[in-house]
């Protein structure tokens, strides 16, 4: 079951959501906008590896505009620190976004319960577009679990800005299995 708009801030004020800061302005009827950050990175190799560490290159988006090009993936925070620990946060892009051709989630949109963050935008721009920090580009919605809820406790937790794949360490924790069992 989603949560409507009223029911999003009616929890937001139980602290049952937290979204920081929160502006009831951004209140829609099923789900509130989120700005983007200021901080981004891209990867500094074209090519990417799943088992190694992929390094990436920070930089802040211009209050004038920074113009985003296809083919590359993008990570950008929100501007806001969100999470609940009662309810499945779902992020996608708005549609007045989205019809701009700009992604701000490639196939990731599900937070898990007690993921408390600046979560990750992972934007991919279909053709190039100029975007700007603290523009209303996604909207959260926040759905009700059903069953015992355990809380994220994963590799993301507690992100302050974008964060880059940590894919590599779920190689390095079968590697350190594997030689485990060998012993
Ligand atoms: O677009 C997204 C999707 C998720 N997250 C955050 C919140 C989420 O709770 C956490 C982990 O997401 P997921 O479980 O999908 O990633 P994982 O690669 O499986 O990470 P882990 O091994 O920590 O579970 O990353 C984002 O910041 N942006």
């Amino acid at each position: 079951m989603i949560l409507t708009g009223p029911e999003i801030e009616h929890q937001v004020r139980l602290g049952r959501i937290r979204i920081e800061p929160f502006d009831r302005e951004r209140i829609s009827p099923n789900s509130y906008d989120f700005l983007l950050g200021e901080e981004f990175c891209w990867y500094e190799s074209v090519t990417l590896d799943c088992r190694k560490e992929n390094k990436a290159v920070y930089g802040k988006l211009s209050p004038d505009g920074t113009v985003l090009y296809p083919n590359r993936i993008y990570l950008a925070g929100t501007a806001e620190h969100m999470g609940s620990d009662h309810y499945v946060p779902i992020i996608r892009a708005r549609s007045s976004v989205a019809r701009l051709g700009l992604f701000v989630h490639v196939t990731a949109d599900l937070i898990d319960i007690g993921s408390f963050n600046a979560w990750t935008l992972q934007l991919h721009a279909v053709q190039p577009v100029r975007v700007y920090p603290g523009m209303r580009i996604g909207q959260v919605t926040f759905w009700k679990p059903e069953g015992r809820i355990v809380l994220y406790d994963g590799k993301y937790q507690h992100a302050t800005g974008p964060r880059p794949s940590l894919i590599h360490r779920d190689f390095e924790a079968q590697n350190r299995q594997e030689s485990a069992s060998q012993q």
